[in-house]
């Protein structure tokens, strides 16, 4: 897994902003530079609601967020960076000039990442001193959460900086779209261009609101194209004939007046007012951060439901997440290796505001959650992860017993910690402590495990190195004193 340790923000508005976010929540440390007095403003507020949306998006134990500086001059933002993301307006003189001026300033290998939207690389990288470095990474507007990155190489683009840029953003949870050949616009944005100029004759024409159009994409073709895009969709609708049929069926189409894209409306003033007058009408009463906040829960959803079905872009978050955990799976076992003879520090968190309840404290059923993601990172310990259970061998909770001793609120930081109270072939008894950051007890939870087969789904002994190394660390803890409250039932 290739990752960086600094990355420079240059231009840090919707885009770089949301580069900032992405960059940041994977741990890695950014120096934004932006000269306009409000940046650093529009950035906490962007960074207010990313935050919100991973505390949502997963539970899988990722770097600790990597450090912000607002740098005073483009020089001090780029000096120690390996990754260059500008993100200054869409011009190729402004862009140019950055160029030129990062060129003077950052480490000659340091790859630099356009942005744009749509110029070509090879325009963008036409005056460089080492051009061979730049690219264009085109990102989705919100930057933490979409996973699609369009790279394109210029001419003078080396091949080894489009291969080390994608493996950077597949580590960040995106997915890399390699564009084969250079076009301005390059796929995604060509085809919002299509959508875009029919919608604007749609509304000039008096056809349709932008909330007819909003509504025709939201109940309809847009929950398609968010978990099939284009093609495969059309597939289907072809019936058991699939694509040809569908082909034959709607060609004729494309010869009748179906589409005005041959001829753009005039872009003027009456247009602008039109559209923007009917926007604010649709969507005025939302500031936009409340728009962002309810972009964000809606994208986190879908992104959830598509990761349980292993799909599109549900599938980059669900490897994202196993990466998260082979990496935690590491770290983990070099800090035991430390000391296995004392409860092991498993698991911490800060509590998301939706994990409270009517009651203004965390609810009950999260408890379980925080002692589920203990013993998960125990199981990973000894062992037993995801390749483990891809081979067909888990650990399931045949029962629990949690007391609740302590309350908590949102955004307060706890941590786990994991004692084996019995190792015996299949049987596992775990004891985990749920503590508050300054080490007072928040709840005990007592977990019996069965080693299982997945492929029967019945009992069965574990493979022999996680059986040792549960045997290592049930040893070295059986010194410990037996947990008050261990053992005991309901009052
Ligand atoms: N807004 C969008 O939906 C998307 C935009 N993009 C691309 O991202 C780039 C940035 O666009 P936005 O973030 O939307 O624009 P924006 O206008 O929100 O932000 C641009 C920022 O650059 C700063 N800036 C201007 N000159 C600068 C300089 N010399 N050095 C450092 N900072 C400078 C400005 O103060 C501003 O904060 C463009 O190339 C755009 O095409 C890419 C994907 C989506
Ligand atoms: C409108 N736009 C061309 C700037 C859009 C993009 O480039 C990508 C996006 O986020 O839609």
């Amino acid at each position: 897994m290739s990752i960086i340790k600094q990355a420079a923000v240059v231009g840090g508005g919707v885009i770089g902003a949301g580069w900032v976010a992405r960059l940041i929540e994977n741990g890695i440390d950014v120096a934004v530079y932006d000269p306009a007095p409000d940046a650093q403003q529009k950035i906490e507020a962007v960074l207010l609601n990313s935050r919100h949306a991973y505390r949502k998006l997963t539970m899988a134990p990722r770097a600790k967020e990597g450090s912000l500086a607002y740098a005073a001059s483009l020089a001090d933002a780029v000096s120690q960076a390996s990754l260059i993301i500008e993100s200054v307006p869409e011009r190729l003189d402004i862009k140019q000039s950055v160029y030129a001026d990062i060129e003077k300033f950052a480490a000659n290998d340091a790859i630099i990442a356009s942005s744009t939207s749509g110029i070509m690389p090879t325009d963008l990288q036409a005056d460089m001193q080492h051009p061979e470095r730049l690219l264009v990474a085109h990102p989705f507007n919100p930057v933490y959460l979409l996973p699609l990155v369009e790279i394109v190489a210029g001419e003078k683009t080396s091949a080894d900086i489009v291969t080390q840029a994608s493996a950077i953003y597949q580590a960040m949870g995106m997915h890399p779209l390699v564009v084969k050949k250079e076009i301005e616009a390059f796929i995604a944005d060509r085809l919002l261009e299509a959508v875009w100029r029919e919608s604007l004759w749609l509304v000039k024409d008096g056809i349709a609101t932008t909330k007819d159009i909003d509504d025709a994409i939201r109940y309809g073709f847009g929950l398609r194209w968010a978990q099939m895009g284009l093609f495969e969709t059309y597939r289907i609708a072809g019936g058991e004939a699939g694509m040809r049929h569908f082909m034959e069926q709607f060609g004729p189409c494309l010869s009748w007046p179906w589409t005005k894209l041959m001829d753009v409306p005039e872009f003027n003033d009456e247009l602008v007012d039109l559209i923007a007058g009917q926007s604010d009408e649709q969507s005025g009463h939302c500031s936009i951060r409340e728009l962002e906040r309810h972009r964000d829960d809606n994208l986190v959803a879908i992104l959830q439901a598509l990761k349980a079905k292993d799909w599109g872009a549900g599938k980059v978050l669900g490897d994202y997440e196993k990466q998260c955990y082979d990496k935690a799976a590491m770290s983990e076992t070099q800090a035991l290796e430390q000391d296995y003879s004392q409860p092991i520090r498993t698991f911490e968190m800060v509590i998301p505001t939706e994990w409270t309840d009517y009651n203004n404290h965390m609810n009950e059923s999260r408890y379980l959650e925080c002692f589920s993601q203990a013993t998960d990172a125990f199981l990973r310990v000894i062992g037993v992860d995801a390749d483990y259970v891809a081979a067909g061998n888990s650990y399931f909770t045949v029962e629990t017993h949690i007391r609740h001793l302590d309350e908590v609120t949102a955004l307060e930081s706890v941590y786990t910690t994991t004692q084996v109270l019995a190792a015996d072939g299949k049987k596992l008894k775990l004891f985990n402590s749920l503590y508050h950051s300054d080490g007072h007890l928040l709840a005990i939870g007592e977990h019996m495990l069965l080693h299982v087969s997945l492929e029967t789904r019945r009992s069965s002994n574990p493979e022999t190195a996680v059986a040792e190394k549960l045997a290592e660390i049930s040893a070295l803890q059986s010194a410990l004193a037996r947990p008050e409250g261990a053992g005991n039932a309901i009052q």
